[in-house]
């Protein structure tokens, strides 16, 4: 792995067509930070990974440290009728090193990968096949191969049972025992509160950021609710200076 640096998001307006998802959002994520990002339906958590990872452009401002992260997307985002094996979607995660489907110097470190997320032995197995849980497998063994030193996760327990959430739950604390930062976007708050010590509160625009415990506060919670139901996407577009 390479070594870990800050992540520092500046004054940060995603927009799709005219009207912002997430505005001047400022944080940063020291390295081997553990920072969970929650925030009500549609508060732009999602907006905000695509950004940093690169896939959306900022309409304004700015990230530091962007090429060190990789992103595990929502799943329920993904098109799994594409016929695709297991192990292209993990040699995916390369491509912007490799480029798709070419040949990596150490092929074994697919099988490896999947063996790591408890699939040994799916390389050939097409995704389409798979049930939910065995797909966000899939996806972990994507990031484990990319070797990140910043891991950014939208929803990487949603939907699924106990038993694949435990196993996931422990891939994510071994990159953390590892030093790697983590972002990730979590609804459970019981989980986000035994797990991350530090929270970003986000309802298009930043409420609190800081120590869990202040953060999930009722009053920033509800804060961050009628925020959300506040805002209104046929807004005219932010005029504010940078
Ligand atoms: N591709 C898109 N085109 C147009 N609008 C979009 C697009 N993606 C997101 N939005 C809008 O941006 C806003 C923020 O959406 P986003 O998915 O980032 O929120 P979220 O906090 O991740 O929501 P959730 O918790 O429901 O996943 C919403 O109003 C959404 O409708």
């Amino acid at each position: 792995m390479r070594a870990v640096q800050e992540l520092a998001v500046r004054n940060l307006t995603v927009a799709h067509g005219r009207h912002p998802a997430v505005h001047h959002v400022s944080f940063r994520l020291a390295p081997g930070q553990k920072m969970a990002l929650v925030g009500p339906n549609g508060a732009g958590k999602s907006s905000l990974l695509h950004a940093v990872a690169g896939l959306h452009a900022p309409s304004e401002g700015g990230i530091e440290g962007a090429g060190q992260v990789a992103l595990l997307p929502q799943a329920s985002a993904l098109d799994r009728s594409f016929p695709l094996s297991c192990r292209d979607a993990v040699l995916l995660g390369l491509w912007s090193e490799a480029g798709a489907f070419r040949p990596i110097a150490n092929p074994g470190r697919v099988a490896d990968a999947l063996a790591a997320v408890g699939l040994s032995g799916f390389e050939k197995r097409p995704v389409g096949s798979l049930s939910a849980g065995q797909f966000q497998r899939v996806l972990f063994a994507r990031l484990l191969l990319q070797d990140a030193p910043v891991i950014l996760l939208d929803e990487p327990f949603n939907a699924l049972d106990a038993r694949t959430a435990a196993d996931l739950l422990e891939v994510v604390r071994r990159w953390h025992g590892e030093g790697r930062s983590i972002l990730a976007v979590l609804h459970d708050l019981d989980l986000v509160r035994r797990e991350f010590p530090t929270t970003l509160l986000l309802a298009r625009e930043v409420v609190a950021c800081g120590p869990t415990e202040e953060v999930l506060s009722a009053q920033n919670r509800l804060r961050a609710r009628m925020m959300a139901e506040a805002w209104a996407d046929d807004a005219a577009p932010c005029a504010r200076a940078a």
